[in-house]
């Protein structure tokens, strides 16, 4: 899954939502392997739960499942966990690693019975492999063509049963056609605190650190809702603990290394604070415009849009109007700054 999703994970800081080829590797060790270790996400597990239950009763591989939501909740691990219930093997791939059919028809003429075939990023298939997608899944066929021009045949090839769970980040980008091939959906959902502290307090069992609670507690607050960052954000207190500490995980710990990496209470790390800062100072609380803002604090549009802004309208501490951004009374109050003077309101 090398691609540009996670290429630039980490030049994107340690809040990132989005993984390098490098953490992934180490996340493999951390990651669940079966539905009941699966933490969360309580509406999504107990219907897959019924869906692969009902399947392997039948002896028939299940429907084609679709996962949306944000990077790093879990998709690839449920496909894992799929893969596994089912007694299949796991085959990855993604939108963007497929650029045309030939590289479908590779990928789907080496694939076994009651094989799962990962797609992440599915919204970004190549449109001229996507007819080749739908009879797949629907006739378990392909149809290779054969020679050029006015001679070419095409000579249908059976498939084994398998089933396809897709990813994708923006299930609204999904064609029509494609979305409807698929029999069951789930979105995954930003994880509660709690949850997040019963990941990190299983995942130093298998890192073999001596996590405390509250440092648990701590970590999770700090993760945006993203396993992903919290299992991060464990790693460097686990680091900090063993270097500057006396390798106990402990609330003091955990504070210290996070003050280290710059992530405060609210989980906002450097680029997050110096948005924030920029709303709310130079431009006295907006409203500005993106260009302007990505100036001010020396990134490009792209990086503020998509890095730090997300979290910080979800946190509800920017918001976008149609003159630009600005900085709700949560931002100025989270920098210890006053709100701004009373004839300049907030919005604008
Ligand atoms: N519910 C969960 N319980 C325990 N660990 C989890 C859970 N969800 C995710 N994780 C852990 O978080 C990390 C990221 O998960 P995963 O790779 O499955 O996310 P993703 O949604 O597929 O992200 P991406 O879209 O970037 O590929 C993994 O180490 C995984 O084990």
């Amino acid at each position: 899954m090398a691609d540009s999703k996670s290429s630039d994970a980490n030049s994107k800081g340690i809040v990132s939502p989005a993984a390098s080829e490098s953490e992934r590797a180490a996340e493999a060790a951390l990651r669940p392997r079966q539905l009941s270790e699966f933490v969360g996400q309580e509406t999504v597990r107990s219907q897959l739960s019924l869906v692969l239950e009902a399947a392997v009763a039948r002896g028939k591989t299940p429907d084609h499942v679709l996962l949306s939501g944000p990077p790093g909740l879990g998709k690839t691990t449920l496909s894992m966990i799929i893969a596994a219930e089912v007694n299949g093997s796991l085959r990855l791939t993604s939108g963007p690693a497929i650029q045309n059919p030939g590289d479908l028809a590779a990928v789907l003429s080496s694939l076994q019975e009651n094989d799962v075939l990962f797609i992440d990023e599915i919204h970004r298939l190549a449109r001229t492999a996507e007819e080749m997608l739908y009879l797949a899944m629907e006739d378990f066929r392909v149809d290779v063509m054969v020679g050029k021009g006015p001679g070419a045949t095409s000579i249908p090839l059976p498939l084994p049963p398998f089933t396809v769970v897709g990813a994708t980040t923006r299930a609204g980008l999904l064609p029509a056609p494609l979305r409807d091939r698929f029999g069951f959906t789930g979105h995954l959902e930003y994880y509660e605190e709690e949850e997040l502290a019963l990941i990190v307090t299983r995942n130093a069992v298998k890192l073999q650190a001596n996590l405390e609670a509250d440092a648990a507690h701590e970590i999770a607050s700090r993760s945006r809702g993203t396993p992903r960052i919290a299992n991060r954000l464990l790693r460097r207190v686990q680091d900090w603990a063993q270097v500057r500490g006396n390798g106990v995980l402990d609330l003091a710990a955990a504070r210290a290394a996070l003050d280290v990496f710059e992530v405060d209470r609210r989980g906002l790390d450097r680029l997050d604070r110096a948005v924030l800062e920029a709303v709310c100072v130079r431009f006295r609380g907006g409203p500005v415009g993106l260009t302007t803002l990505a100036v001010s604090v020396g990134e490009e549009p792209e990086t503020v849009e998509t890095v730090a802004e997300p979290y910080l309208v979800r946190e509800g501490f920017l918001v976008r109007t149609p003159r630009g951004r600005a900085a709700t009374r949560l931002a100025f109050d989270h920098l210890g700054l006053p709100g701004p003077a009373p004839e300049e309101t907030l919005f604008g």
